[in-house]
């Protein structure tokens, strides 16, 4: 589309819509989620609706076995629901292949968990650059360095995860997953293993990310700290939202 079309059109979408005209990176629509296990059929998520926007900070708290890992998984695309819609970018990804699933997830998706799954025998620099689609080429490396730089670990590029505190190990998992310019960050429990203060230092990272790159990042916790940081907090019950 030309420019100035493309403009017209963003014009009269600001001009139609007065609240979130942009469509959002990430969205679950009536998302249901059931697991058959031989006789018994658990319905984990029962028509989540949740999105989440550019630049924003969703926290998703909850009881144990409320459903947070599984809507994870799907917001994810690790999975896919047993109804309803998964929206990325506009498009319903329930409608693709396995592999534009897993394509769609390297373009689009960075995760970051409790256990960081760094490779011990890997520099923080070659662990940052694996997740990257090119080979482990100049590119990459000099991203990589960048991105521990912006992490506060740019003196650290060359030490291995046995050498790193664990709060600087959260934050080479961070960067790794940056690495491929992610729309979505998606956490679980990513201050599960660390202390307040470390956990303090990794949840300002997530709100920098969020202002100073855009990118939206969703957390599934049970720490209440990580509610301080966010914008928005999303209260999953029994795989209902709200509850
Ligand atoms: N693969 C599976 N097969 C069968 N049931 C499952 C499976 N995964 C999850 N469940 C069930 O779905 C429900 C939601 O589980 P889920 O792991 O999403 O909860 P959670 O909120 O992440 O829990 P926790 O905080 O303890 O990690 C639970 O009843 C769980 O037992």
């Amino acid at each position: 589309m030309p420019a100035s079309e493309s403009e017209a059109v963003e014009t009269e979408s600001e001009a139609t819509n007065t609240g979130h005209e942009r469509v959002p990176p990430l969205e679950l629509r009536e998302v249901v989620k059931e697991y058959d296990s031989g006789a018994e059929t658990v319905r984990a998520l029962k028509g989540v609706d949740f999105r989440v926007d550019r630049g924003e900070f969703v926290s998703v708290v909850g009881p144990s076995g409320s459903g947070k890992s599984t809507m994870l998984n799907m917001l994810g695309l690790l999975d896919v629901p047993t109804s309803g819609e998964v929206l990325l970018d506009g498009a319903d990804v329930t409608t693709f292949s396995e592999r534009e699933r897993t394509d769609a997830r390297k373009e689009y998706i960075g995760f970051v968990f409790q256990s960081f799954f760094l490779i011990d025998s890997l520099t923080a620099v070659e662990n940052v650059t694996l997740p990257t689609v090119y080979d482990r080429d100049r590119d990459a490396t000099a991203r990589a360095e960048r991105l521990l730089e912006r992490v506060g670990l740019g003196d650290r590029l060359d030490h291995t995860p046995g050498q790193l505190s664990g709060g600087q190990k959260q934050r080479v998992a961070i960067a790794r997953a940056l690495v491929n310019d992610p729309d979505v960050l998606l956490a679980d429990e990513p201050t599960g293993n660390l202390d307040q203060e470390t956990g303090t230092t990794i949840l300002e990272e997530f709100s920098r990310i969020c202002d100073e790159e855009d990118v939206a990042v969703v957390t599934v916790t049970h720490d209440p700290l990580v509610s301080d940081y966010a914008d928005r907090e999303v209260e999953l019950v029994d795989g209902v939202i709200g509850g």
